[in-house]
């Protein structure tokens, strides 16, 4: 918009706000011009862009270059029973260009792919009328469909410059017949049913091919959708789904962990290292679930662990198991320190449900609140909120840490709720990350 502005040393908008329709017209990215277009160093014939938008079009190129390679291999095969040497030498360079041609492509050079294709079939088409007499055809079946898929994202204008030049080529390559080579029309006849065959079969395996790689390509997508790149626990997206299935089933637990005071670690330490606590967090949550259940990242330092269970006794120990699992021992950072982490978890516990549309917001929004609640009597344990409509907190736990290391023991409770960092070795240097925090704010 300000290269517009600029460019006509007047502001575009009238006084309502409203741009005038020239401008407008000007503001919308134009196709570049036709010398522009035709020059553009290595990159020409512009497609990169279009083919790296539209996967059907990579396919399409694909399949362009496997039904070229057949014509060639084909030609090739046919050529060799003939007596003349020349055309055969042309259809191995043609094959070796048609290789190259696919292995640029299917390393992402996608324009210096088309070229290593167009080009040889164009020189060949124009030598085989020359030389044979013989009309190219599938040589301009292949030249005309890379070109038309190249000309697409150009202006109309340019669209049909660039046809009228290629019929140009055509009708000089006609026009300049002076056949050296006699071929016998049987000849040419049966090269090109034997010729068809080839393309097709090779189309029909690279059809079987890009098939088969659409289908691992979206199991790829999928799985990066459902899963968190970070911590490898699943994803948002996936917590519905999953979370919906399993309400459809029985009845669920959701459990909201969050880690407590999590800033600090990222203020204090750096947010690799808080890469490193999620990461470690993950592990250990994941440890002390069950098979049946699925730990979800939420977002930011936030867990869900569904439960598939009635059991709210179970539910809650399962949280307490939670919890321990993380304040009993301390963190090993990958800069040597310790790292001691708290988190808090709100707990809620519903369904089953044949339509987890209400229900599951119901039962996240609960123990959302019951995680809220948590943080709000001094962090480091465990609320549950079991009935529905309510954030009443039905139960508080603090569990104790493990016994065996008094050191790690002190820590917990509620007086020492959130981190504390310690050198290795050294329970002497001890210091509350808390306090770290308080003091930066
Ligand atoms: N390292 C790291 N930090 C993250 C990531 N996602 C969110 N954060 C940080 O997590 C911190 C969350 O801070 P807060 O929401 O204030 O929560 P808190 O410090 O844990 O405080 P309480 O929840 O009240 O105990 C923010 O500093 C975010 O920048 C992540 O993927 N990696």
């Amino acid at each position: 918009m300000r290269r517009v502005h600029e460019a006509h040393g007047k502001c575009p908008f009238n006084e309502e706000g409203n741009m005038a329709k020239s401008d407008r017209r000007r503001t919308v990215e134009r196709p570049k011009g036709i010398f522009h277009t035709a020059l553009l160093k290595w990159r020409w014939p512009v497609p990169l862009r279009l083919a790296e938008r539209h996967a059907s079009l990579y396919q399409l190129f694909m399949w362009v270059y496997i039904s070229s390679l057949g014509c060639h291999v084909g030609y090739f095969a046919l050529l060799s029973l003939q007596p003349y040497p020349q055309p055969v030498v042309i259809n191995v360079f043609g094959t070796l260009a048609n290789v190259l041609a696919i292995v640029l492509h299917r390393k992402g050079f996608l324009n210096a792919g088309l070229l290593m294709l167009a080009v040889p079939m164009s020189i060949k088409a124009a030598l085989w009328e020359y030389q044979l007499g013989a009309g190219g055809g599938f040589e301009y079946f292949h030249i005309v469909a890379v070109f038309f898929i190249c000309i697409a994202p150009m202006s109309r204008f340019n669209r049909l410059v660039f046809s009228g030049l290629l019929l140009l080529f055509y009708m000089g390559t006609q026009y300049f017949v002076s056949p050296i080579y006699f071929v016998s029309y049987d000849f040419m006849s049966l090269a090109s049913i034997v010729n068809l065959v080839i393309s097709a079969t090779f189309i029909a395996v690279v059809a079987v091919q890009i098939g088969w790689e659409a289908e691992q390509r979206e199991k790829r997508y999928r799985r990066d959708l459902r899963h968190d790149q970070l911590t490898g626990a699943l994803s948002r997206f996936a917590l519905q789904e999953e979370g919906a299935r399993m309400l459809k089933q029985g009845g669920l637990g959701v459990l909201m962990i969050d880690v407590d005071h999590f800033k600090a670690i990222n203020d204090t330490q750096g947010h690799a290292i808080g890469d490193e606590v999620l990461v470690e967090l993950t592990q250990r949550l994941r440890h002390h679930l069950r098979g049946s259940d699925q730990l979800c990242r939420q977002g930011g330092e936030e867990f869900v662990a569904l439960c598939p269970s009635h059991d709210r006794g179970g539910l809650r120990h399962a949280a307490e198991r939670l919890l321990l699992s993380i304040n009993s021992r301390a963190f090993t950072l990958s800069n040597g320190q310790l790292l001691r982490v708290t988190i808090s978890i709100g707990v809620a516990q519903g369904g089953p449900a044949s339509s987890a549309a209400s229900l599951l917001p119901d039962l996240l929004h609960r123990a959302d609140q019951a995680m809220y609640s948590a943080k709000r009597q001094g962090r480091n344990r465990v609320v549950s909120a079991w009935n529905a409509g309510t954030s009443a907190v039905s139960s508080t736990i603090v569990p104790s840490a493990s016994s065996s290391n008094t050191s790690e023991s002190d820590m917990t409770g509620p007086g020492a709720s959130a981190l504390q960092l310690a050198p290795r070795n050294s329970t002497d240097e001890q210091r509350s990350a808390r306090e770290i925090y308080l003091l930066k704010r």
